[in-house]
């Protein structure tokens, strides 16, 4: 799936925080959007995610955004996973939402899971696995659906370095496997730099990743 955005604006109220944006993602690419907080990273995968208006275009393989889709799966820091049910239903749920029938969504859910390194780990609760399986857990589910474009927001802000260093390694694997097109935000520089086809600098255009020690000036 490809995405471009020409003169995309957004604001809260009467203030603009994205204004005259362009910028395109080319299919199976992962988009590094970095830039300081406050810059407008979030609110730019809101918009793409059809969760907030704009003025611009915000074409979808063509298509403008008009709403949410299943196509377009968001990703946040918070793993945002059911506390009452295990991991395996967990991954399980947004299928059945779907209509998809339960043996095909019991294989494909047990498959994902063991992907991302969690097989023995599916009849757990989210209370008992740690915050590096939680995001595991949400990476499982958000790809069961096999959406076509992946918005990932920091998602992992809140884990410590060395399981950082690890879903970072998971995720650049899986989401080149698959071809899924991604747009990632983060403020880490290293992160950025690891995993990204390319960087964007909101509000700087874009840097080429193989020049760390540019986009750390830009960014710092
Ligand atoms: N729901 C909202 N209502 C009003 N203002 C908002 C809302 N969401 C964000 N903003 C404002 O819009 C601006 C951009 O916010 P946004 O979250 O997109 O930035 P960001 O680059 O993702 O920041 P961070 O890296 O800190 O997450 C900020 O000034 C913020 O205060």
């Amino acid at each position: 799936m490809s995405v471009v955005i020409s003169g995309l604006g957004v604001g809260y109220g009467r203030s603009p925080v994205l204004s005259d944006l362009s910028l395109e993602v080319r299919q199976g690419e992962l988009l590094v959007v970095a830039g300081p907080s406050g810059c407008g990273k979030s609110t730019l995968l809101r918009a793409v995610a059809g969760l907030v208006p704009y003025t611009g275009q915000i074409l979808v393989d063509g298509a403008p955004v008009r709403g949410t889709s299943r196509e377009r799966a968001l990703v946040f820091q918070e793993d945002g996973l059911l506390p009452w049910r295990t991991a395996l239903r967990n991954v399980e749920l947004p299928l059945a939402l779907q209509g998809v029938p339960r043996a095909v969504r019991r294989s494909s859910a047990l498959a994902w899971l063991d992907r991302v390194g969690l097989s023995g780990f599916e009849g757990h609760l989210p209370r008992e696995l740690s915050g590096g399986m939680r995001q595991r857990v949400q990476l499982a589910r958000t790809l069961a659906q096999q959406p076509s474009l992946v918005l990932m927001d920091e998602p992992f802000g809140a884990l410590d370095a060395q399981t950082r260093a690890s879903m970072q390694q998971l995720v650049s694997d899986v989401l080149r496997e698959t071809g899924t097109t991604t747009i990632f935000v983060t403020h880490d520089v290293d992160e950025a730099v690891l995993l990204g086809d390319r960087v964007v600098v909101l509000g700087a255009g874009e840097v080429d990743v193989h020049r760390d020690a540019i986009l750390k000036a830009v960014l710092a």
